[in-house]
Formats: C-alpha cells, sequence, structure tokens
C-alpha cells in the first residue's frame, strides 16, 4: 500500500492506495497537530510500503511526520517546491517560498489540462495560474471562509456556510448575523476567484480552465461563473506525477482526475469583466 498524506493548516489528510492495482482504498483526516498516532490518527503501517507527503505546516510538524514514517517504512518521499518540474516553471522569485501543495496543485493541473487555473479552497484561498507551455505566473492568497469567519470574533466561529446551500441563497442579505457573516464572506471569497480568473485571462489573451480544490471546493465552485471541475484528490495528483510508483501513475494517470472542464470564449470572459468593472 501506498500512503499519500496532504498535511495542511487545518486539516492533515491521508489515503491509502493499492500500489498493484491503483485503487484508493481508504482514507481519512484528523486537525493538524505535532504528533500522529499510528492506528488511531493514520492506518496501520505495517501494510504500507512508500509514503508521500505534502506538508504546508510548520517544519516540526514535518520532521516529526518524517521521523516516525522512516522508522517504520522503507520509502518515503517528501515533496518540495523547486524552480522547475515535470515542464512546468515555477513562477515564484524564491520557488522554494512558494507553498508545496500550491506548487503540487499546479503540476497536477499542467499534466491534465496542460495550462490552467488551480485554485485551492483550504485555510487560505490560492488562486494559480500556469500557461500552455508551462509557465506558472505565480497567483493570489486570500483568507479561507473559515479564517475569515474566525477574524471577525462575532460569535459565528462554529456555524458553518452549509455546503449544501445554493449560491443565490448565500449571495442574499443576512437577516442574522451568522448569515450576513456567512454570506459576506461567501461572497468575498467567490467574487475574489472570478475577478481574478478573468483579470489574468484578459491580460494574457487566454481563457484556461479552472480546477478546484481543498476542503471548500464544493461551495466556492457553486458560485464560480466560469466552466470548471472540482477535483478533490489535485494535490494527491501531484504526489502522484512527482513520484509515480505504480503502473497507472508511470503512464501518467491520476485517480479521480476530472475531465478537463472547456473554458468559456476569452470574448465571453473580456464582456464579464468590463460590466464587473462597471458596477
Ligand atoms: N469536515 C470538515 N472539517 C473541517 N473543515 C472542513 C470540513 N469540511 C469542510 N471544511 C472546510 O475546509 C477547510 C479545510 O480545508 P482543507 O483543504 O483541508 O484545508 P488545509 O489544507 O488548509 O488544512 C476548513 O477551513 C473548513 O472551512
Ligand atoms: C498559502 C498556504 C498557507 C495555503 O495553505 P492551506 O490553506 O492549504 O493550508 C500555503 O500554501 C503556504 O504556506 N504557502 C507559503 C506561502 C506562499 O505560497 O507564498
Ligand atoms: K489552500
Amino acid at each position: 500500500m501506498i500512503l499519500d498524506l496532504d498535511i495542511g493548516n487545518t486539516l492533515s489528510k491521508w489515503r491509502l492506495k493499492d500500489a498493484d492495482s491503483s485503487e484508493i482504498r481508504s482514507r481519512g483526516a484528523v486537525w493538524t497537530r505535532e504528533e500522529w498516532r499510528p492506528g488511531s490518527d493514520i492506518p496501520d503501517l505495517d501494510v504500507v510500503e512508500a509514503v508521500r507527503i505534502s506538508s504546508v505546516a510548520r517544519q516540526a510538524v514535518l520532521e516529526q511526520t518524517v521521523a516516525l514514517l522512516q522508522s517504520r517504512v522503507s520509502h518515503v518521499h517528501v515533496a518540495r517546491s523547486v524552480s522547475e518540474a515535470l515542464g512546468v516553471v515555477n513562477g515564484y522569485e524564491e520557488p522554494h517560498r512558494l507553498g508545496v501543495d500550491r506548487w503540487l496543485g499546479v503540476l497536477a493541473g499542467y499534466q491534465l489540462a496542460g495550462g490552467c487555473c488551480a485554485v485551492d479552497c483550504g485555510s487560505a484561498i490560492t488562486i494559480d495560474f500556469v500557461l500552455p507551455g508551462g509557465r506558472h505566473l505565480g497567483g493570489y492568497i486570500i483568507p479561507g471562509l473559515r479564517l475569515m469567519k474566525e477574524s471577525l470574533k462575532l460569535g459565528t466561529r462554529n456555524v458553518a456556510i452549509d455546503p449544501d446551500s445554493e449560491a443565490e441563497e448565500l449571495l442574499l442579505p443576512g437577516k442574522r448575523t451568522v448569515e450576513a457573516v456567512n454570506h459576506g464572506i461567501y461572497l468575498a471569497a467567490v467574487s475574489a476567484v472570478n475577478r481574478i480568473y478573468a483579470e489574468v485571462c484578459d491580460r494574457e489573451g487566454i481563457a484556461l480552465p479552472m480546477l478546484l480544490t481543498g476542503g471548500d471546493a464544493r461551495v466556492v465552485a457553486r458560485g464560480v461563473q466560469s466552466p470548471h471541475a472540482v477535483w478533490p484528490d489535485m494535490v494527491y495528483g501531484g504526489l502522484e506525477a512527482c513520484f509515480p510508483l505504480t503502473a497507472a501513475e508511470r503512464a501518467g494517470r491520476m485517480s479521480g482526475a476530472p475531465r478537463v472542464p472547456q473554458p468559456a470564449g476569452l470574448e465571453k470572459i473580456r464582456a464579464g469583466l468590463a460590466f464587473s468593472m462597471l458596477l
């Protein structure tokens, strides 16, 4: 079995993948913290032959995790942001400072779709762009839904946005504090994603497919105007592409990859941008 780990600022996600069949056998998530307890937090390591890790948590968390895993598993691969990989050139001045979850998302998106806009809706919402040909432009970071809500300190922190709410409902003026906050931050997040996408496509003169991942991807996607696809395993896709271990991975296939969305025409994106600037 292959154990894939995606350690975010809020949640540490894991999945177990069968090395022979390439099937996902199980998955889970625990709050990100200093210590892992095999057996309760992560699966029994006896069945694991290789581990692949993406971590944006504090260095100490990664060190602890790697030390624990290396004592039990023979192959431990830790992803790092580098200046160039798999045909993509990192757009950061200091490539290693790009969050590795963003880098893996961009690599997976590029492998699947070629040029694309990769949106990761977690503790932060990150919006990255890579052009056909592989030039990563860099990206944008805004607070995620939960962070925005917590920063207001209005006592609404434990009332999450219902992920099944309809986007239109979430855009209405709130009539209670919790509703005003939820609808406000939702509109802030989706407006930013829509605007940033249109601005960059306009500037670069190309309509790019948009791919979304992260804990809040589904609800954010409902407010996104352009054609898009949600890919919950996008960061894992980057791990598969960087450290291919199964036959399917070596052939370039990534688990759970969606169909590439056909972007709207550039003229339509530009018209939407011009309209939003008139408002
Ligand atoms: N079951 C859940 N537990 C915690 N957060 C969740 C859950 N479902 C959705 N979320 C949302 O997803 C976010 C975490 O998403 P994730 O992509 O895992 O973030 P990160 O990678 O930053 O840890 C939370 O901030 C919250 O808004
Ligand atoms: C921007 C992030 C905090 C997003 O992390 P997440 O929301 O997935 O936990 C992470 O990618 C990070 O720590 N990046 C380093 C700074 C940068 O990318 O510029
Ligand atoms: K994120």
